[in-house]
């Protein structure tokens, strides 16, 4: 029972909403009588929900913070946390929204609601066995070098292979590495079902104590950085999209040589519907890869493409089987790898050099504008959706 609880405490602090329902002592009578519920009821309640064995998920466990709060303490009577303390704001609205609900009403619901969850204190899920676990998120990025092919791989399958402030450092490294290394052909690919979620959208949780503008001007440096990488990269540059892509891991994909995708793929760039603007140059590269219009509908109103409908439009280069994906892209890239080096580095610069100074130009006025876009209201309420909620796209 206790190492059930502990693994459960642990899973919980993971979550965002850090135990909503870990809140002081009640300091009420066990056993004293309420309306409807008994005060016992209710503790016994508190004393479930940490013995749940799923994660109810943080939309039900904003709820029994707020009822909790309400119960105990009636309504909401604490300032309301600045716009940027994401977590805090999002706890807040939720206990104001329940206005003047009673201290019983709030009991009753609160019980009503922890015995719809399902508990079970005797019987805790066996582990699993060692195949079927999740591998460990310690290394986010693997970069390996194998035939004549460095391959860098964005390794947070749990999280979607979104990108870290980290990641971003450290893909700008690898590339930097394998600029200089003996590969002929570098790749980016992802571990597990989805390629790239795109930015982790935790990284806007991490304010520095230069307050929001300072986190953002660090975020401009940073994008800026990443993307000059990609533009500056001298070698052929591959990506395997090996499944569902999101955000700047789709933009950046204008800067590719070659992008091959399972037709398990997806590309989606939600911009607008996360009150942001596009970056990777796809301002520019889109509209010259598909057209002004198809590359609006993406960019403005984030239409997802299907693999076969972003290689219809020019962005995917090949889409192959999910089935075979693997085994028929890395046999073609190995062939590939095996053709002169200089060559191939010296035709990419032929290429690249017609637009160099342009796309250094538009992705340093993407990257500003989207500082900007990071302090509006319409980012900052997006983006504390997806982190109270977890909204999808
Ligand atoms: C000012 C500071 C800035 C610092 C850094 C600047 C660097 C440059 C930034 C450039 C701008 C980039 C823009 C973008 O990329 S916009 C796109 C952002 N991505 C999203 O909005 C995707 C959000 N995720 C989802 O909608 C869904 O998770 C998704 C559809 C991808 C998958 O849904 P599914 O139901 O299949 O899986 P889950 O939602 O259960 O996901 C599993 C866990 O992974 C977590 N997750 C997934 N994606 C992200 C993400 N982008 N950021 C953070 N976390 C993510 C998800 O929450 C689940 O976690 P838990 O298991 O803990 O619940």
């Amino acid at each position: 029972m206790a190492v059930l609880a502990g693994r459960l405490a642990r899973r919980w602090c993971f979550g965002l909403l850090r135990s909503p329902t870990q809140v002081p002592a009640l300091g009420l009578h066990a056993g004293s009588p309420t309306m409807g519920t008994s005060q016992k009821d209710f503790n016994d309640a508190v004393s479930q929900v940490k013995l749940l064995n799923e994660d109810p998920g943080n939309e039900v466990k904003l709820e029994l913070y707020a009822l909790y709060k309400q119960a105990t303490e009636g309504p909401c009577n604490v300032p309301k946390p600045g716009m940027l303390d994401f977590i805090n704001k999002t706890k807040w609205d939720a206990w104001n929204a329940l206005g003047s609900l009673s201290k019983e009403a709030a009991r009753q619901k609160y019980v009503d609601l922890v015995s719809s969850l399902s508990t079970s204190s005797e019987s805790p899920s066996p582990e699993a066995p060692a195949a079927d676990r999740k591998p460990p998120e310690g290394n986010s990025l693997v970069v390996t070098s194998e035939d004549g092919i460095t391959t860098i791989r964005l390794n947070r399958p749990t999280k979607k292979n979104a990108l870290t402030t980290q990641m971003y450092h450290d893909i700008v490294a690898a590339l930097q590495a394998a600029s200089k290394d003996e590969s002929t052909i570098t790749v980016l690919t992802g571990s597990g079902d989805y390629y790239c979620s795109g930015n982790d959208l935790t990284n806007f949780t991490h304010l520095s104590a230069g307050g929001p503008e300072e986190m953002a001007r660090s975020g401009e440096v940073l994008l800026r950085d990443f993307v000059d990488c990609l533009i500056d990269f001298p070698k052929p540059l591959v990506a395997v999209v090996n499944g569902p892509a999101v955000g700047i891991s789709v933009t950046i994909l204008g800067l590719f040589d070659v992008v091959y995708a399972t037709d398990r793929a997806t590309f989606h760039t939600p911009f607008s519907h996360l009150g942001q603007s596009p970056e990777g140059c796809s301002s520019y590269t889109f509209p010259k890869i598909m057209g002004s219009s198809k590359a609006a509908e993406m960019l403005l109103f984030g239409k997802k493409l299907t693999a076969q409908e972003a290689c219809a439009r020019g962005l995917v280069t090949e889409v192959f089987p999910d089935g075979t994906f693997q085994k028929e892209v890395w046999a073609r890239l190995k062939a590939y790898s095996k053709l002169p080096p200089n060559a191939m580095r010296i035709s990419k610069q032929i290429i690249r050099n017609q637009e160099k100074e342009k796309l250094h130009a538009v992705n340093a006025e993407e990257s500003s504008i989207l500082r900007e876009r990071w302090l509006s209201d319409e980012c900052m309420n997006a983006i504390a959706s997806f982190l109270s909620r977890k909204a999808k796209l």
